[in-house]
């Protein structure tokens, strides 16, 4: 039997396969999977999705372990383990908003893909305001009047900069996750301790 894995497709999955080629895993069979949707290599079963639902296979003990960005596990909460940050997918959760933003007289209207994360900092703030969730381009909300300021994920800030907008207040640092299902450590223990342990080498000895 083998570890199954799923692993967020997209940017998450690149630096993965390069992570792997790094602990001296050959990545091949998945950098050529093409179209398909699940791949076996040597080492593991990989199946590929959209981050929030590796959230969920892993929840539900249909993979034993997931990668996935810790932006989503603190949005969605899954019932897992969190186990252990990897060394790549950095990036940050701020509040941006146009340069030399004027402030209106009401509440603040607040665009986001992370309503819960949103909700959350403004909570704890003590600030009221009203959030608009979208599903991607967040940075178009307050430059079309949809919004005053945005939370979103900021990398390398270059969005922000084309787009006229800078960074207000940084919310929380993030990296990829390796998150695992709580039977499937117990149960499975022994097949998946030799897997962890190549991944988690490489954070443990920066
Ligand atoms: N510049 C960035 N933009 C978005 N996500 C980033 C960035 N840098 C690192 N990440 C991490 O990569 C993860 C997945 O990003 P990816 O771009 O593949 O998906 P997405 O754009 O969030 O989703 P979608 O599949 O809806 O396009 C994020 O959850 C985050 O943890
Ligand atoms: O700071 P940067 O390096 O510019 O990266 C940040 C941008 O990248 C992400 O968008 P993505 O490309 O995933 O598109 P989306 O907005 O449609 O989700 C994120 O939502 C920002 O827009």
């Amino acid at each position: 039997m083998k570890p199954v894995i799923a692993l967020t497709k997209g940017r998450v999955e690149k630096q993965f396969l390069s992570y792997l080629e790094k602990r001296g895993i050959d990545s091949t069979p998945l950098a050529e999977k093409g179209r398909k949707l699940s791949v076996e290599t040597d080492e593991a079963v990989y199946f590929f999705a959209k981050g929030v639902d590796v959230n969920t296979y892993v929840e539900h003990g249909i993979a034993d372990l997931g990668i996935v960005g810790e932006d989503i596990i603190a949005e969605f909460q899954p019932d897992v383990f969190n186990l252990f940050p990897l060394p790549f997918g950095a990036c940050k959760m701020a509040v941006a908003a146009e340069k030399g933003k004027v402030w209106p007289d009401r509440k603040k209207r607040i665009a986001s893909k992370y309503t819960n994360i949103t909700k959350q900092y403004y909570l704890e703030k003590g600030e009221s305001v009203d959030i608009i969730k979208l599903e991607g381009s967040v940075e178009l909300a307050p430059l079309l009047g949809l919004a005053d300021a945005i939370v979103d994920i900021v990398e390398t800030g270059t969005t922000l900069k084309e787009n006229g907008l800078e960074v207000l207040e940084d919310i929380q640092y993030f990296t990829a996750r390796v998150i695992a299902n709580r039977s499937s450590l117990k149960m499975k223990r022994n097949i998946l301790k030799p897997y962890l342990s190549v991944l988690q080498e490489e954070v443990s000895q920066r």
